[in-house]
């Protein structure tokens, strides 16, 4: 069931109505951006990628929830030592301290009857039929928040590359997105909506062929429940396989000339299998939808209204950007 719930929070049909929240956090973000420089990209495509669990939501206890969330991501890929100082000490800390906050967050939604924006809200109606428990909401929350924000960061620090060093490519983007948002000032200057972005179809190849090209989870797993025979291998039951996306993406066999960047392969659709960004089948990413909203509505502003230029640094991608 909580499957269920989470595919439907992230469904075309939940999320259309999400544009203008996802605008005003872009709106918000882009300014701070002008002429400070660098600007850590990754770090700020992570402020853009924070909608899908709790919506457009100013509330303290939200901006603090971000925060401890920052302190378990800078350790959860560290050694597993457990001792105070450790990045991994501090991260199992602010695990704890994110339950507590969510759990502190969860009981206010209750008390006030509003249940609020994003996956949060939706578990918070289900819960008043007592069908989940606020733990099965709290872990289902942090999972989200791990799955989307990493993600979605990194694909646009992607693009943001791919369009720095493809001018002829940004050109065609910029043309798409001038286009639209003369549309939008001819129509009493209204603001972008879901069709909008359905119109956005170079942009949306680029996000496609950036998905191939970086392949920023480059594999997932399944494990075996049972014996199972293929292709005349035996793969025993508790082993695990894993589908690398990344070899796939970059096989000649069905992406010609795979290094290079190109969003016009993406004008005939690629053959079943052969591309899955998202992963297939019951486990497939259900936020894929949402992740590409936020980066269409990103690239819209960023395109219409600034310059960024790259800047090569020994570790990290940083950008500045300019008014156009
Ligand atoms: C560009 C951004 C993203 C990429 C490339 C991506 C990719 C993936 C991939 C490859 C998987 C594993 C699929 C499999 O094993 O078959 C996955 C799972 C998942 N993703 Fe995403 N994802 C992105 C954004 C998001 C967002 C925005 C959300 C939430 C709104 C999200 C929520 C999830 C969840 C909950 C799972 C686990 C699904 C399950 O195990 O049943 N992802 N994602």
């Amino acid at each position: 069931m909580l499957k269920k719930l989470v595919q439907s929070s992230f469904s075309p049909s939940a999320i259309r109505g999400s544009v203008h929240a996802i605008e005003n956090i872009v709106l918000n973000c882009l300014p701070k951006w002008e002429n400070a420089t660098p600007i850590y990209t990754l770090q700020e495509m992570k402020k853009v990628a924070m909608i899908s669990a709790f919506g457009d939501n100013p509330e303290q206890e939200t901006q603090g929830i971000k925060c401890l969330y920052q302190k378990l991501e800078k350790g959860y890929n560290s050694m597993p030592l457990d001792f105070p100082g450790t990045p991994f000490h501090k991260a199992m800390k602010a695990r704890k301290s994110l339950n507590e906050r969510l759990r502190k967050l969860i009981e206010k939604r209750r008390r006030s009857g509003e249940s609020g924006g994003g996956l949060l809200g939706i578990l918070l109606k289900k819960q008043k039929l007592n069908e989940i428990s606020d733990s099965q909401i709290a872990d289902n929350i942090i999972g989200v928040i791990f799955a989307a924000h990493d993600t979605t960061a990194s694909v646009l620090t992607w693009v943001l590359k791919y369009l720095h060093d493809n001018a002829n490519v940004l050109e065609a983007v910029v043309r798409e997105q001038d286009g639209i948002r003369r549309k939008l000032q001819h129509e009493d200057k209204r603001a972008l909506t879901w069709d909008d972005t359905r119109h956005m179809l170079l942009t949306t190849r680029v996000i496609q062929e950036t998905l191939r090209s970086a392949s920023i989870l480059s594999f997932t797993f399944r494990e075996a429940v049972e014996d199972v025979e293929f292709q005349g291998y035996v793969i025993p039951k508790g082993w695990k396989v894993l589908p690398l996306f990344r070899t796939i993406h970059h096989s000649s066999d069905f992406f010609p000339q795979p290094e290079i960047f190109d969003p016009s392969r993406f004008e005939v659709p690629p053959k079943p299998n052969t591309y899955i960004p998202f992963g297939n089948g019951a486990h497939s990413c259900p936020g894929s939808e949402l992740a590409k909203l936020e980066m269409l509505i990103f690239l819209h502003h960023l395109t219409t209204t600034y310059r960024f230029l790259r800047l090569r640094g020994n570790k990290t991608e940083a950008t500045i950007c300019s008014a156009r």
